[in-house]
């Protein structure tokens, strides 16, 4: 049995006093890639938020990569987060330093000391994400497919057990999106569990998986033909 990545049992999920998603119930097993679906704002990025303890689990419960989300502490946060990869849709570099100094920057930023092992990780994800001959480059120097190349690269830094993308493809092109996608494809095919919010349905029936739906409060899971 693989084991389970995340759990959560009737989570309400708030955005101050407002009730976003209610009764959320879901398991996740490590290798799977599941996709977050719903209308805009219906509450994917309250959830993501949840998972990656931004917004605080005030009710039901709920574990992550061996956390436990409504006990989590603030000092807790930085471990919790170095377990998950997360990617955002506005990839969020540094702009003022290339690719390999944002990349470095993360490392000892989460411990990171050998300048030799930090050279040798950050080959590894640029080639990863097929971006080895980019490291020179600042971000401005960058498509945008390529800059959310290097924030995927940057998100396998800590070899997570799970990755958060929200709305990676967001600002992209469809074209460039199905590139994105199929780094992504490939890192879960490698054995990764990876969450996806998206609004991208031409990608969800290219590369179908568990689809989880927002809507009038509630998560379900819909099969594709539904979506
Ligand atoms: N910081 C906040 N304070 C108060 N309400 C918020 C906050 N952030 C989001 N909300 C509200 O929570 C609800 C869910 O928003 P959320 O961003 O989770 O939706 P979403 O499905 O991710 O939407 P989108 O696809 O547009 O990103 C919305 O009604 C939104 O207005």
């Amino acid at each position: 049995m693989p084991e389970t990545i995340l759990k959560l049992q009737d989570v309400a999920i708030f955005q101050n006093q407002n009730l976003i998603l209610n009764n959320v119930t879901l398991e996740v097993k490590k290798g799977e890639f599941v996709y977050v679906i719903g209308k805009t704002g219906s509450g994917k990025s309250s959830f993501m938020k949840t998972l990656y303890g931004d917004l605080p689990l005030k009710q039901g419960e709920g574990t992550i990569v061996g956390y436990n989300l409504k006990t989590l502490k603030e000092k807790d946060i930085p471990y919790l987060r170095r377990k998950l990869g997360i990617v955002f849709q506005d990839f969020k570099l540094l702009s003022d330093r290339n690719v390999h100094n944002n990349l470095r920057f993360v490392l000892k930023a989460t411990g990171w000391k050998d300048p030799s092992k930090m050279e040798t990780k950050i080959e590894e994800v640029l080639d990863k994400v097929g971006m080895k001959t980019k490291g020179f480059k600042f971000p401005h120097e960058l498509s945008g497919g390529e800059q959310q190349r290097i924030a995927i690269a940057r998100s396998l830094l800590n070899d997570p057990e799970l990755i958060l993308a929200d709305e990676p493809t967001g600002n992209l092109d469809p074209q460039t999106s199905v590139e994105v996608m199929k780094v992504l494809q490939e890192i879960n095919e490698s054995g990764r569990t990876i969450i996806m919010a998206t609004h991208d349905y031409a990608l969800i029936l290219k590369y179908p998986h568990k689809t989880i739906k927002c809507d009038g409060g509630k998560m379900f899971e819909v099969i594709q033909k539904a979506v």
